[in-house]
């Protein structure tokens, strides 16, 4: 049985506008950004670098303050951050000084009782694939199993939307493609709603419902590419590279190349 009791609701990003100060100036970053996610649904986002990708996860897990627009889950406005929503970044964040399970316990806060904490704890080391790991310590696990404890870390409170950034970016290429058929399964156990920026165009195609492609600065949703494949996908088939090929030409519409480059 799945662990998450509650049913996701639909994000809505609407005309959503984010400046920032930087050196004495304002740059607008994000530019009208409309995009509305099914419940359960899982989007992938690529762009280019510091188009605004990471600026909008904050936005939706409210760690960003002072922009116009409405981000919205359910019928609830989103301006802080809330149980609701969980973030995995880059590097696993986790504490050196506790160990998994402690790490684990961290993120679940002060809720529940002390027997049903081990209880949801375990349930979620295993949910991640470390049940044997409950004592060990950061500094004693891979970089990829790292990253499965800061996941489980952010679905401990069951939130309906969980925000993925480049979370295999520092990992190897084989550990980084066992990591995406982990989070599909994970996805497909929990049915939480995911938005998962990456770099890697193969990536956002493997695992996501729709890939958003941003454009440069101000960014806005360039286009919003279906992927309608069935799952598990096979990155060679025809109707993956299909997508890619799509992928690549909108990705690179507005990037000037230093080079000759074909796609
Ligand atoms: N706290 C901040 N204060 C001022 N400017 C910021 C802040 N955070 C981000 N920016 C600016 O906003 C823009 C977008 O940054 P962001 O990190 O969201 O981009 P990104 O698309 O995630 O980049 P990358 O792909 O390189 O990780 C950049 O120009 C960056 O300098």
């Amino acid at each position: 049985m799945s662990i998450a009791s509650v049913i996701p609701q639909t994000l809505t990003i609407d005309n959503l506008n984010k400046t920032f100060q930087i050196a004495g100036k304002s740059v607008d970053v994000l530019k009208d950004i409309n995009l509305t996610v099914a419940p359960g649904e899982f989007i992938s986002i690529i762009g280019p670098s510091g188009c605004g990708k990471s600026t909008l996860l904050r936005l939706v897990v409210g760690l960003e303050r002072g922009f116009s627009g409405e981000i919205r889950l359910g019928e609830d406005l989103i301006e802080e951050p809330g149980v609701n929503r969980g973030m995995v970044f880059q590097e696993a964040r986790l504490y050196p000084w506790l160990t998994i399970e402690e790490n684990i316990l961290f993120g679940l806060g002060k809720g529940p009782r002390n027997e049903e904490k081990q209880r949801i704890v375990q349930e979620h080391l295993e949910l991640v694939g470390l049940a044997g790991f409950a004592k060990a310590y950061p500094y004693q696990l891979s970089g990829g199993m790292q990253q499965r404890v800061s996941i489980a870390r952010a679905l401990v409170n069951r939130p309906q939307v969980l925000l993925l950034d480049e979370p295999f970016g520092a990992l190897d290429a084989m550990t980084r493609i066992t990591m995406q058929q982990e989070i599909i399964r994970i996805w497909g156990a929990e049915k939480t709603t995911i938005l998962l920026v990456t770099h890697d165009i193969d990536e956002a195609i493997f695992l996501g419902d729709r890939v958003v492609v941003m454009s440069k600065l101000p960014a806005t949703t360039k286009s919003i590419i279906p992927v309608d494949l069935p799952r598990p996908r096979d990155r060679n088939s025809f109707e993956f590279v299909k997508i890619r090929k799509k992928i690549y030409t909108e990705f690179f519409s507005d990037v000037e190349l230093p080079f000759a480059y074909s796609i």
